[in-house]
C-alpha cells in the first residue's frame, strides 16, 4: 500500500519525502524491522522509540512516522505527526483494510474474570456454529491454531493484524481481553466494537492508575468508545453488556452511547441467575433470560463462575443463540487453563491451582473452596513485583482470613527485593497468630512445604499463577509452572511415604 493512501485521513500529517513509496508492513521495533516496513517511533515507558529511528533506516525501513523531525537520509520519506499512538492505530486500521469491519468485535473488560468470560463467550459461539477468534492474557486463537501473546491486550498494530488474519480465516467473531492499561494507551484505538462487556471492578494495578476513579475510567473508554448503532438502521448494533450488581456500571451505562443490556444475581437484570445451588462437581443455577428459563449444571465452581457465565451466556443470547443451546454449551465447558485447576495425582488431598492475584480473586477463590472443604485449607500466595504494592498487605489478609494455614511465597517479583514484597504482604498479618502463617521465600519449597504438611481431605490452593510458566526475576523468565511443581512434590511425598 502507499504510504499517501496509508495516510491519507491523517489530516495534521506532515510528509518530507516521497509519499507515493510502498509500505509492506508496519513495525514500531526497529529490532524487528523488515525492509519495507513503515517505522512507527514510539515514547514508551522505558525508552523513547525516537532513538532507533536510524537503527530502523539501516535495517531498510521504506519510511519512517515520527513525533518530531529526525535525521534521516534523503531518499527516506518521514511522516510527523503530532501523535504517533493515534496515527499508529489509523495507519493500522487502513494497512490491514478495516479488519473490524469484516468480524463482529466483542471486548471484554474488568478487573477479573475477562480470561475466563472471553473464553466461555468463545466457547458458546463456536457451539452457535460461528468460528470466533480470540485474543487475551492465555493466548490468541484462531480455529485450532494458538499463538503466544506478550500482552493481554496487544498493540493496535497488532491487534489489526490478527483481526485480519481472522476475518481471511472465516471467523465470523473476535472475542478479546481489553486490559485497562491497553485502554490507557489506547491499544485499542482504531478498533470497531460491536459489544463491550463488564465484569467486575475491584482494585488493581493502582501502581499504574494511582486511583480507583481513574482505574474505573480506563476501563469506561471501552463503553465511550462503543458505536451507536442498532439492529433496527440496517446495520450491527452495539451493546453494552453491564453486571448489574457492580455498583460502577450505572457510570458505564451513562457513558455509552450504545444500547445496554444487563446481567446478574443480586440486583434487578435482563439476564439472571436464580436457585443457584453449589455440588462438589459444579454449579447449578435457573437461567432467567427474556426468551425463557432453562436449568444449568455446569462444571465452573463458585459465585464468581455464575457471574462469567452469565456475562458470556448474555452475549450469546443476544447474538441469536437460544437458551437451550446456550444451556448445551455452557454444560459443555471444560474450564480455562489455569483457573481453578485440580492437580491430580492420586492424593487424598485436592491440590487447586488458580489465578487469582487480586484481593476480590483471592476471596472468591477461597470463599468457594470454604463451600466444599472437608478438611483444613491452605493458601500458598505471592504478589507480583513492579505491580500495585497497596494490594499486597490486603492479599496476605484475604489468605489468613479465609484459610487456615498461609504460606506467603514469591510470585514474579520481577526487579524487585522479592524478600521485601513478603515483608509488604506480612504488614496485613499484624492481628494474626503466628503459628497460622509461614513465608518460603522460594516458591518450589513453599509449594513443597504445603503438600508435606497436608493432611487426607485438606485443600491446598496455590494461587497467583494460574496458566503461567516462568517465574520472572530482573527480566528473565525461569521455567515455572505451579501444576507441575505440585505434581512432583505430590509424587516424591508419596514415594517417600511407600
Ligand atoms: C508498561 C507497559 O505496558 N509497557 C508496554 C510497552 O513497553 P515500554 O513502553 O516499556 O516500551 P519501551 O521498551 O520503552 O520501548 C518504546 C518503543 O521503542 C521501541 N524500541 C525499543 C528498543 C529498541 O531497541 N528498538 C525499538 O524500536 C519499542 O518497540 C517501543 O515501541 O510497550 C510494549 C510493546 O507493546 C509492551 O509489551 C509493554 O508491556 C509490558 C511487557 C507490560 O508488562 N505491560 C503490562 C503492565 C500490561 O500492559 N498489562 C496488561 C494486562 C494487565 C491485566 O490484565 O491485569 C496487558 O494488556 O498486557
Ligand atoms: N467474575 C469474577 N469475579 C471475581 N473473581 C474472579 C471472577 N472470575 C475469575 N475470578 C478469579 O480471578 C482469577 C483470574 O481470572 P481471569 O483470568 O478470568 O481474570 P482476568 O480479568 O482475565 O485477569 P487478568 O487481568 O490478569 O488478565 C481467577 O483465577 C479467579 O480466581
Ligand atoms: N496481568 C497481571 C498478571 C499478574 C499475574 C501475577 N502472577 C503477577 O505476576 O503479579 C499483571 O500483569 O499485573
Ligand atoms: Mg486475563
Amino acid at each position: 500500500m502507499k504510504l499517501s493512501t496509508l495516510i491519507d485521513s491523517l489530516v495534521l500529517a506532515r510528509v518530507t519525502g516521497d509519499a507515493e513509496v510502498e509500505i509492506t508492513g508496519i513495525e514500531t521495533d526497529s529490532r524487528k524491522l523488515k525492509p519495507g516496513d513503515l517505522f512507527i517511533a514510539l515514547r514508551g515507558f522505558s525508552v523513547d522509540g525516537h532513538r532507533f529511528v536510524s537503527q530502523a533506516v539501516e535495517r531498510g525501513a521504506a519510511a519512517v512516522m515520527v513525533e518530531e523531525d529526525a535525521e534521516v537520509p534523503a531518499d527516506v520519506p518521514q511522516v510527523c505527526v503530532p501523535d504517533t499512538r493515534r496515527a499508529m492505530a489509523v495507519v493500522a486500521a487502513v494497512f490491514f483494510r478495516h479488519p473490524t469491519r469484516d468480524l463482529k468485535l466483542l471486548g471484554v473488560t474488568g478487573t477479573n474474570g475477562k480470561t475466563t468470560t472471553a473464553h466461555l463467550i468463545r466457547h458458546l459461539l463456536q457451539s452457535g456454529g460461528d468460528d470466533t477468534g480470540l485474543i487475551g492474557t492465555i493466548h490468541m486463537q484462531i480455529g485450532e491454531d494458538i499463538y503466544p501473546v506478550k500482552n493481554t491486550t496487544p498493540e493496535s498494530v497488532d491487534l489489526q493484524r490478527s483481526f485480519r488474519k481472522m476475518a481471511d480465516a472465516g471467523c465470523r467473531y473476535a472475542v478479546i481481553e481489553a486490559s485497562s492499561h491497553a485502554l490507557d494507551m489506547g491499544r485499542t484505538w482504531g478498533c470497531e466494537f460491536r459489544t463491550a462487556i463488564f465484569t467486575n471492578l475491584t482494585q488493581d494495578h493502582l501502581d499504574y492508575h494511582e486511583t480507583m476513579e481513574r482505574y474505573r475510567d480506563a476501563k469506561g473508554l471501552l463503553f465511550s468508545q462503543l458505536g451507536n448503532r442498532y439492529e433496527d438502521s440496517g446495520d450491527d448494533g452495539n451493546l453494552a453488556v453491564l453486571n448489574a450488581d457492580d455498583p460502577v456500571s450505572a457510570h458505564y451505562a451513562r457513558m455509552t452511547p450504545a444500547q445496554v443490556i444487563t446481567y446478574g444475581i443480586e440486583k434487578k437484570a435482563d439476564v439472571r441467575a436464580e436457585n443457584i445451588r453449589f455440588h462438589p462437581g459444579g454449579t447449578c443455577f435457573t437461567l432467567s433470560t427474556w426468551m425463557g428459563d432453562v436449568e444449568i449444571d455446569m462444571k465452573l465452581m463458585g459465585t464468581f463462575s455464575v457471574y462469567n457465565a452469565l456475562a458470556a451466556s448474555t452475549v450469546a443470547l443476544a447474538e441469536g443463540m437460544t437458551p437451550d443451546a446456550v444451556r448445551d454449551a455452557l454444560q459443555r465447558m471444560e474450564g480455562v487453563d489455569g483457573r481453578f485447576q485440580r492437580v491430580d495425582a492420586g492424593q487424598s488431598y485436592t491440590v487447586l491451582v488458580d489465578y487469582a492475584h487480586t484481593p476480590d480473586s483471592l476471596k472468591n477463590v477461597l470463599a468457594t473452596i470454604r463451600e466444599f472443604a472437608e478438611g483444613a485449607v491452605t493458601c500458598v500466595v505471592g504478589c507480583g513485583g513492579d505491580r500495585d504494592r497497596t494490594k499486597r498487605p490486603l492479599m496476605a489478609s484475604i489468605a489468613a482470613e479465609y484459610s487456615d494455614k498461609v504460606v506467603i511465597t514469591s510470585d514474579n517479583p520481577r526487579t524487585e527485593d522479592p524478600q521485601r514484597i513478603i515483608e509488604d504482604m506480612m504488614e496485613g498479618l499484624k492481628e494474626v497468630p503466628e503459628e497460622k502463617y509461614t513465608a518460603v521465600l522460594d516458591r518450589e519449597a513453599a509449594i513443597r512445604r504445603a503438600v508435606e504438611e497436608a493432611e487426607d481431605r485438606d485443600v491446598i490452593l496455590i494461587a497467583g499463577k494460574g496458566h503461567e510458566t516462568y517465574q520472572e526475576v530482573n527480566g528473565v523468565r525461569y521455567d515455572f509452572d505451579d501444576r507441575e511443581t505440585a505434581r512432583k512434590a505430590i509424587q516424591q511425598r508419596g514415594s517417600r511415604r511407600t
